[in-house]
C-alpha cells in the first residue's frame, strides 16, 4: 500500500524547490492517492558566501536537511547527488531509495555578449567558485581569468547583470529546473568541460527500515541512473577527495548496456591532469569506480589531491 502522506524536505533555492516539484509530479502519476507537503530548509551553504572549505565543507548543502530527515520532522529528501559528499558514508540512519532518470550532466557557458568559450577574449573574468571548473580552464583556456562567485544559480545571475564576472559557467540540468536555458551561450561537451561526479542525477534519501515509504518511492528510480552513479560514487570514495579536490568523472551507460566511467584528476593549476577511462565488461558498477580510482592513484592522484589545502 503506498503511503497516503510525504513530508519532503529540501533546499529553498529556487533550483531546489523546482527539484522537488519533478518529484511530487512523478509521485502524483504513480500513486494519485499519496499526499506530498514541502519542507523548505536553508542551508549552512545557502547562508555561508566566503570558502567552503570554511565551513564543513560539501556536506554544507545537506546537513540541515539531513537533520530533518532523522529528527522526524520529512519523510523524504531531495538532493542533488554531485551535492551529497562521497568521502564518507550517508548520515547513520538513512538511505537512498531511488536515484531519478538522469538529467544533461554537461555544463553552459552563460557570456551575455553571446560569444563562446574558444572566442572569449583574453582577461575575460570567468565567475566560478568551483576547483573543478577553475582546474580544466586553467588547462584548456589559460588567458581567461576566474573570479569567485557563490549563491545559487539565479544569484549568479544577478551577480554577472551586476558586473561582477563578465561569463558565468553553470550546469546545464540546473538551468532547465529554473528554466532558464535561454541564457545558455554555448553548451561545453564533456571533452572541454568534464562533469562533476553525480552531475544531473537526483537522490531520493530516506531513513532506514520506513518500508512503506521506500516501497512507495522506490518505483520512481531509474535503473541507468543507479549504476551510473554507483559507480560515480564509489570512484569518489575511493580516491577520498575533499572538498577541494579538482575530479571529474562520469559513468554512462553505453549502447549494448555495458558501463564505463571516465575520471580525471586535475591539480589546482591544470598544469597535472591524471586521466582514466574503463569499462565494466564483469564487473558491477562499485567495482568499476573501485578500479578506475586505483588507476587514478596508480598514476599519483594521492599526492595531487593531498596537495590542495582543505
Ligand atoms: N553546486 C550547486 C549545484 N548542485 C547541482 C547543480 C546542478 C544540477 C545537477 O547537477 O544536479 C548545481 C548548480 C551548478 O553547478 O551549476
Amino acid at each position: 500500500m503506498p503511503v497516503d502522506l510525504i513530508r519532503i524536505v529540501s533546499r529553498d533555492s529556487p533550483m531546489a524547490l523546482a527539484q522537488v516539484e519533478r518529484v511530487r509530479a512523478e509521485l502524483a502519476t504513480l500513486h494519485p492517492g499519496t499526499e506530498t507537503t514541502v519542507l523548505p530548509v536553508k542551508t549552512t551553504g545557502d547562508k555561508w558566501m566566503g570558502d567552503l572549505s570554511q565551513v564543513e565543507g560539501k556536506g554544507a548543502f545537506t546537513k540541515e536537511v539531513d537533520a530533518a530527515l532523522l529528527a522526524g520532522e520529512a519523510d523524504l529528501a531531495v538532493h542533488c547527488v554531485k551535492d551529497i559528499p562521497a568521502d564518507r558514508p550517508l548520515p547513520a540512519g538513512t538511505m537512498f531509495a531511488a536515484f531519478l532518470k538522469r538529467d544533461d550532466i554537461r555544463d553552459a557557458l552563460i557570456h551575455p555578449g553571446g560569444l563562446t568559450l574558444d572566442q572569449l577574449p583574453a582577461g575575460t573574468r570567468i565567475g566560478t567558485s568551483s576547483v573543478r571548473r577553475i582546474a580544466q580552464l586553467a588547462a584548456s583556456h589559460p588567458h581567461l581569468e576566474c573570479v569567485p562567485i557563490r549563491g545559487n544559480a539565479n544569484r549568479r545571475m544577478e551577480k554577472l547583470a551586476n558586473g561582477d564576472a563578465d561569463a558565468l559557467l553553470l550546469a546545464v540540468a540546473g538551468l532547465e529546473r529554473i528554466g532558464r536555458t535561454d541564457v545558455i551561450t554555448e553548451i561545453l561537451s564533456t571533452e572541454t568541460m568534464m562533469p562533476p561526479i553525480g552531475a544531473g542525477v537526483l537522490a531520493l534519501q530516506c531513513r532506514e527500515g520506513d518500508t512503506e515509504l521506500i516501497d512507495t518511492v522506490s518505483p520512481l528510480g531509474d535503473p541507468d541512473a543507479y549504476r551510473e552513479t554507483q559507480a560515480e560514487r564509489m570512484l569518489l570514495h575511493v580516491l577520498q577527495g575533499h572538498c577541494n579536490s579538482p575530479i571529474a568523472g562520469f559513468a554512462r551507460v553505453e549502447r549494448g548496456g555495458e558501463l564505463s566511467l571516465r575520471a580525471c584528476v586535475f591539480s589546482a593549476d591544470g598544469k597535472t591532469v591524471l586521466n582514466a577511462h574503463e569499462w565494466a565488461g564483469r564487473l558491477d558498477p562499485a567495482t568499476l569506480g573501485t578500479s578506475v580510482a586505483v588507476a587514478l592513484l596508480r598514476q599519483g592522484a594521492r599526492d595531487v589531491i593531498d596537495s590542495i589545502a582543505h
